[in-house]
């Protein structure tokens, strides 16, 4: 049915449930499919070079426009909170006062880095961040079918944007909700818009006001791509889901969190920089008989 799912990188607790679930959005066709996605991590790579790829925050982290004194402290912020947020001995409850401590710091230390709106785009090229490997395939054969991919992520919206308009993927059938920087009248940062959103926020209580879900209620047939926990209720919002597929893509301190993943993602895909299961699964839903 789909011979990536025979792949090394694949792990999957309940093969039967994971091919019913295949089977039942194709049946009901690409018209009721929608794909809710992450985005650093899991659309973007995890590692380049034997590297740490960066996420988008990263990229405005390690670039020329913020300061040695700017860099050590988010670089600090990071060895700091990085470790909580991916770390399966601690709770939800938890991390999520931890996580927005370090979103908030991050984003008023780069706040007072006098960004300039106009810097974005040349800041991205000049970048390490790579998409993963197939991703022409997947927003190609999503946006042929006419199947809508919202990208919900706590990264920086402005900063994913101009990723995937330089990758000449940015289709009409791309939607994102993330965090966006907020820009003075002279195009200079002055704050991020609010809802912030977080690693463990990212459900319907930050997409009030959007409407997006609602747009597409007829799209009951979901198939979800996160890299963290955080990411399985990205599409809590999403009224009467018939069908649902989470795939997950485990990074980091694998053989500590397998267990955790693999309860609660369909299909988990350890140290797989590619996306050849999601576009693997897509061609079979896609395929017209
Ligand atoms: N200051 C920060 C805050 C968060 N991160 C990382 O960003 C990722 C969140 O974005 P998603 O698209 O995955 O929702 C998450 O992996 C955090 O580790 C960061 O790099 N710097
Ligand atoms: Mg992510």
């Amino acid at each position: 049915m789909v011979p990536e799912l025979e792949k090394p990188t694949v792990r999957i607790l309940r093969p039967e449930r994971v091919l019913g679930i295949i089977r039942a959005i194709k049946e009901q066709g690409s018209s009721k499919l929608q794909v809710i996605s992450d985005f650093d991590m899991t659309l973007s790579r995890f590692g380049c070079n034997g590297r740490r790829c960066p996420t988008s925050h990263n990229i405005l982290d390690n670039s020329r426009v913020v300061s040695e004194d700017g860099k050590k402290k988010l670089k600090d912020l990071l060895h700091y909170y990085y470790p909580i947020e991916i770390d399966p001995n601690r709770t939800l409850e938890e991390k999520r006062p931890l996580m927005v401590e370090w979103w908030t710091r991050a984003h008023d230390l780069l706040s007072q880095q006098k960004i300039q709106k106009g810097d974005i785009a040349q800041i991205v090229r000049e970048s390490d961040v790579m998409l993963r490997d197939g991703f022409n395939e997947l927003f190609d054969q999503l946006y042929k079918h006419n199947v809508p991919i919202f990208i919900f992520s706590a990264g920086i919206g402005d900063v994913l944007e101009e990723i995937i308009r330089q990758a000449n993927v940015f289709y009409s059938n791309v939607n994102v909700v993330s965090n966006y920087m907020d820009f003075d009248d002279s195009g200079v940062l002055k704050c991020f818009k609010g809802p912030l959103i977080h690693t463990y926020n990212k459900n319907n209580s930050v997409l009030q006001g959007t409407e997006y879900f609602q747009q597409l209620s007829g799209r009951t047939s979901i198939i979800l791509l996160g890299d963290s926990m955080g990411d399985l209720t990205m599409a809590d919002g999403v009224p009467s889901v018939e069908n649902i597929l989470k795939i997950g893509f485990l990074n980091d301190k694998v053989e500590e969190r397998r267990g955790k993943y693999l309860d609660s993602y369909d299909i988990v895909l350890e140290s797989d920089e590619t996306l050849d299961v999601v576009n693997g699964i897509l061609r079979y839903i896609l395929l017209e008989t």
